[in-house]
């Protein structure tokens, strides 16, 4: 199957590169400023499923650029769905739990009610909208606190703050699954493969257990890697940020275990990996 990946340099496009064979394209031949550019691109390139890994991420400088961020993230997979429902061609999407506001402390469900507290939730919202208004087949990905050994994520900031900091204050009561890059990756191949094979698609929930706060990553990052970094727990009003972000960011990944048997990575393995990768 010839599978077209908007996105190249990305944490997840990275790896969705290394563990496949793809077109993946980078903002040189489809720039997502431009929903009409990236519409063309998937006709021109008549691939049989098309994954769409490429985002504004930049979650507090989208703040002050909602409208840059809203074509990127609303209107371009907009764009493209409503071009892959004209091929009739398949599409994987990647979108966050930053589209919920993070209230209680219950997994969230696919079908849970969205009330993003931020700018960039909302500009992924409006994709994930635009994406099942298309009328696509179609599967939306939602995932949490991506990291990898490429590109920018909280973990390479930990390892980047160790060679200066001896201690670091991070928030403690915003409560996630940090997820691997690697499992996103796989997790859009087999969704990719089982819509051209004939699966309805939907929403669904993929990400790495156990559940911790930013916090305990940190730790487990400076354990893992041999820093002696002291962290103080601080709550989130202690730590002022552009964006709000929510408190509780569990997804329940029940439903894609069961219908297409993906289990929730542990990301401390993939941790481990990475850390050696990166200290030798
Ligand atoms: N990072 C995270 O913690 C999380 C990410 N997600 C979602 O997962 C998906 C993948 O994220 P991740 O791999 O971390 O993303 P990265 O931030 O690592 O990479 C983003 C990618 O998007 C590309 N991109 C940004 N703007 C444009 C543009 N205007 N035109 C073309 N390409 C553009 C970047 O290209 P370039 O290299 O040229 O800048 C880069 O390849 C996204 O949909 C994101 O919203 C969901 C939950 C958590
Ligand atoms: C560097 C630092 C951060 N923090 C806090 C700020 C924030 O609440 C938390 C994580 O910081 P980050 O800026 O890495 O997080 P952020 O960029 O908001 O990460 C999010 O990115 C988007 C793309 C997503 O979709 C989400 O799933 C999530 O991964 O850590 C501290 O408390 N102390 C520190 O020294
Ligand atoms: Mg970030």
């Amino acid at each position: 199957m010839t599978l077209l990946v908007f996105g190249q340099a990305g944490q997840v496009a990275t790896e969705l590169q290394l563990q496949a064979e793809v077109t993946a394209l980078p903002r040189a031949a489809a720039d997502l400023s431009d929903p009409d550019a990236c519409a063309a691109a998937i006709v021109a390139a008549r691939p049989t499923a098309v994954i769409n890994a490429a985002a504004y991420t930049a979650v507090d400088r989208a703040e002050d650029e909602e409208s840059l961020a809203l074509r990127i993230n609303g209107a371009a997979p907009g764009a493209m769905a409503r071009a892959c429902a004209d091929l009739g061609v398949p599409m994987v999407h990647i979108s966050t739990d930053y589209v919920f506001d993070g209230s209680g402390d219950a997994p969230w469900q696919p079908d849970d009610r969205t009330a993003p507290l931020n700018a960039y939730g909302r500009t992924k919202l409006a994709g994930e909208e635009a994406i099942r208004a298309s009328g696509c087949v179609h599967a939306i990905l939602r995932t949490s606190w991506v990291f990898s050994p490429h590109g920018s994520n909280f973990v390479r900031t930990m390892m980047r703050l160790s060679e200066t900091r001896t201690d670091l204050s991070i928030v403690d009561d915003q409560i996630g699954g940090p997820t691997p890059a690697a499992s996103i990756a796989g997790a859009c191949l087999i969704l990719a493969q089982a819509l051209r094979d004939g699966a309805g698609g939907g929403t669904y929930h993929h990400a790495g257990a156990p559940v911790v706060s930013w916090a305990s990553l940190a730790r487990a990052t400076f354990e893992l890697a041999g820093r002696e970094v002291a962290v103080t727990g601080i709550p989130t009003a202690a730590y002022p940020t552009p964006a709000r972000r929510p408190l509780n960011s569990r997804l329940d990944c029940s439903s894609i275990s069961r219908d297409f048997g993906i289990a929730p990575p542990d990301w401390r393995a993939a941790l481990s990996d990475m850390v050696n990768e990166l200290t030798s």
